[in-house]
């Protein structure tokens, strides 16, 4: 039996009217939890089922890799339902033959592998791949197709050598952390060094000006781009080359964005040449079989200091509309209920919402009733807030059988909170740090891709500087000066150098020999790149560069722990093979360097999320504990004194609150220890904002109540029956899809509208027929 009759049924009526909507530009703004993403998600769905939309032709931007993969496998989804239905031969008869053939093909085949779907940063980084070399670049510099991603790491100490090395600054004076971010800024607003320089006409101005342009130049001479470039530069080539943005704006006629009011401008003008194709007049665009669709909430603009200004939402239909008297009504769709979160939780996120002045009204009804009380801990300090989090989450897990670790998510204000919660909860409950160290920060990982960057871009000096002598092979530092200072000289990349054996010969001394055999290694996988598939690669690289042989003499936990980590590197490899058109080693590594901390969150794991609020963006959970209210953390000090950034905080609390479908716990200490010091602190101003009545300040029960039921049929273990409607106290009503077992080891399958299906065990949990 399919789970939904037809994919449509899923939607509510003004959804629909958003996934329609076929030609022109629309805009979906509403609150927190109302569907925008799922609209956004079956509208990819619809287009191609209904309009024949041939999948590489969607455009869909995501502001996660996590939200990307799920966006792809609920489409999956629901083209197998579909085909379910044609099996039955329910509808598809419906349609003349050509378009039965067309779209069963398709659905046979994996459609979701043509779709563009991705963040910015991962879908730029792919059409690079193919037009960086016709690229011009007002400074003469050159990229390749081959070129490596450097993350904010690789970047850092690239600015540390610049401003160390090159220009012989005190780097206490110029913090390489602060000139890089200044850098990231002056790219995310289009600008080049002489525009910061104009901007900020005195000695550090300067300073900020000259590191920018020497980091540029090395860039370029590494062949490698940072996260900032993969946007700035296809905005860059897109308006300097007609062609090229022409053949793009062909290509993608159907562009959907998700959480628009976190584009940033740069961001913002990619999206607006390829849906206009540089037309300046609206009066001459041309809307047949093209669309743009975006969904946001300005209220939920969180990321300004990446330069993310939500007026580019408020600015949509100015920008793409065409101005008549109706364009309001035909461009724009507001979705107005809630389907996330129980009652009480959506009237306290409103209520707080409301304190903001820079916003625009709108309705955000609820659609679930009142669910548990909301809780407000006031705890002695930080040690004594963890253990309150950690008696909760066993409390109710232990009560509620059907809560799995993976349902509840710790949310705080900055990473730093994260160490005493973890400390207070590490023995008994499974937990992840999500944008703690990422797995592709690790230092073997980031060895092993160093290996392959260097195999299919011998120009990236920052990995050969990483590897060329690790595991140490006697190469020592002052060779490796010697042979950078050759290289720097005569202006050629090192690896011109290394390769060349005379050179080596010349100037390494004693440590000729093994420079000499480092480089005939890489040469020879060099060679090998289009032979052997890329797992294979790795596996022979690592080995015959002594790299895991260097593990195993370690012979540590922590060696046997970088050792299975490798392993995983090689799961993720197959991994990418398999879900990926492009299965290149370059594609690989291009994903690698983009996956960001999200993409470690794994439901299935069943762990609890430990995440900033900025993290938690556009995920829910059914159980939310936000923590740190307390002014200067949370709202932090920084925006105190600052209306419009006291208002993004608000903005954010906002954000966290949405997060939680079916309870919230909030908490504040009293004093804290954090970074060091211990002070006193003072409840968030942001709790005084919140509706009394529906914030219990007293301390949870550390046994809840259960509820009594009337009329269950928990313990009777019989008579389900398929299409029973329930009520469970944690997910609400729901209908049993499916009875599994029988007798005593009946468990039954019960979708809950909004939460998903759940497989309960009648005789433990209480499920109220209804
Ligand atoms: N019409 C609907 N009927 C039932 N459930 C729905 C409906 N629309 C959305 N949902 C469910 O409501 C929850 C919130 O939806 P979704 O994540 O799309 O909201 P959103 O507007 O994108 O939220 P956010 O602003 O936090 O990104 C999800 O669990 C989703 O499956
Ligand atoms: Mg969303």
């Amino acid at each position: 039996m399919p789970v939904e009759t037809d994919f449509l049924d899923g939607l509510n009526e003004s959804q629909r009217q958003a996934v329609q909507h076929f030609c022109g530009p629309l805009l979906v703004v509403a609150g927190a939890g109302s569907g925008k993403t799922r609209a956004l998600t079956y509208r990819i769905a619809y287009l191609i089922l209904n309009h024949q939309v041939n999948p590489e032709n969607i455009l869909a931007v995501t502001f996660t890799n996590k939200a990307a993969k799920e966006m792809k496998e609920r489409i999956e989804l629901i083209f197998a339902q579909r085909l379910a239905q044609e099996k039955e031969g329910e509808r598809l008869e419906l349609l003349p033959e050509h378009k039965q053939v067309k779209l069963r093909s398709r659905a046979y085949q994996d459609i979701t592998k043509h779709l563009w779907i991705g963040t910015f940063h991962s879908l730029f980084a792919r059409i690079l791949r193919q037009d960086i070399n016709k690229y011009q670049d007002p400074k003469g510099y050159q990229w390749d197709r081959n070129f490596t991603i450097y993350d904010e790491s690789d970047a850092q100490s690239l600015v540390k050598n610049i401003v160390t090395k090159q220009l012989n600054l005190d780097d206490k004076k110029f913090n390489p952390r602060y000139l890089r971010y200044s850098i990231s800024n002056a790219k995310n607003q289009g600008f080049y060094p002489e525009d910061v320089l104009a901007q900020q006409p005195n000695y550090r101005g300067r300073v900020i000006s000259e590191v920018y342009q020497e980091y540029q130049a090395q860039l370029a001479s590494n062949n490698a781009l940072d996260f900032d470039d993969l946007i700035l530069i296809p905005a860059r080539l897109f308006s300097q080359n007609e062609s090229i943005l022409g053949y793009w704006h062909k290509q993608f006629q159907h562009i959907l964005v998700d959480e628009y009011q976190d584009t940033n401008r740069i961001q913002y003008q990619l999206i607006n040449l390829l849906a206009t194709n540089g037309e300046p007049k609206k009066q001459n665009l041309n809307w047949e079989n093209r669309s743009i669709f975006v969904v946001g909430d300005a209220d939920q603009s969180i990321y300004s200091f990446r330069m993310a200004d939500f007026t580019i939402l408020l600015e949509f239909q100015q920008d793409f509309g065409d101005g008549l008297p109706d364009d309001d009504t035909r461009t724009m769709v507001k979705l107005e209920e809630n389907y996330r979160s129980r009652e009480n939780i959506l009237e306290v996120a409103n209520t707080l919402i409301e304190n903001n002045s820079e916003r625009i009204d709108k309705i955000l009804k609820p659609t679930r009733g009142y669910g548990e009380e909301i809780y407000c801990y006031k705890a002695e300090n930080e040690i004594e807030e963890g253990q309150f989090i950690r008696r909760q989450l066993l409390t109710l897990q232990n009560e509620n059988p059907e809560l799995n670790w993976g349902d509840f998510a710790i949310l705080y204000r900055t990473n730093a909170q994260s160490r005493v919660i973890e400390e207070a909860i590490r023995d008994k409950i499974p937990y992840q740090i999500i944008g703690g160290l990422k797995f592709y920060d690790r230092k073997e990982i980031k060895d092993a891709l160093a290996y392959l960057r260097l195999l299919t871009n011998p120009n990236d000096t920052v990995s050969l500087l990483r590897i060329i002598n690790t595991p140490r092979r006697g190469i020592g530092q002052k060779t490796i000066d010697q042979l950078i200072s050759a290289s720097q000289e005569l202006g050629v990349p090192l690896w011109e150098i290394i390769r060349d054996e005379t050179s080596v010969n010349t100037l390494a001394g004693r440590a000729s020999k093994k420079v000499n055999e480092f480089a005939k290694l890489i040469q020879r996988y060099q060679a090998n790149l289009d032979q052997l598939p890329a797992v294979e690669i790795l596996d022979g690289i690592l080995s015959e560069s002594g790299y895991r042989q260097d593990l195993q003499n370690q012979g540590t936990d922590e060696a046997e722990n970088r050792i299975e980590n490798l392993k995983e590197l090689d799961s993720a490899m197959t991994q990418f093979a398999e879900e990926n058109e492009d299965n290149s080693l370059e594609g690989f590594l291009a994903n690698a360097a983009l996956a960001s901390d999200l993409d470690n969150l794994n439901e299935k794991e069943e762990k609890v999320s430990l995440m900033t609020l900025h993290a938690a963006k556009g995920l829910e959970f059914p159980v939310v504990f936000m923590v740190g209210l307390e002014q200067g953390l949370f709202p932090n000090r920084r925006t105190l004194d600052d209306p419009a950034a006291l208002e993004e905080e608000r903005r954010l609390c906002y954000v966290g609150i949405t997060r939680a479908q079916e309870q919230l716990f909030i908490s504040h200490a009293e004093e804290r220890r954090l970074w060091g010091s211990r002070e006193p602190a003072i409840p968030s101003q942001f709790l005084s904002e919140l509706p009394e009545e529906l914030v219990n300040y007293s301390s949870p029960p550390i046994k809840p109540r259960r509820q009594e039921k009337k009329d269950t049929k928990k313990d009777t273990g019989q008579n389900w029956q398929v299409g029973d409607r329930v009520f469970h106290k944690t997910f609400g009503e729901g209908t049993v899809t499916h009875v599994l077992g029988n007798g005593e080891k009946t468990n039954l399958a019960v979708q809950f509208p909004g939460i998903g299906r759940k497989i309960i065990d009648p005789k433990i949990a209480s499920l109220e027929l209804i």
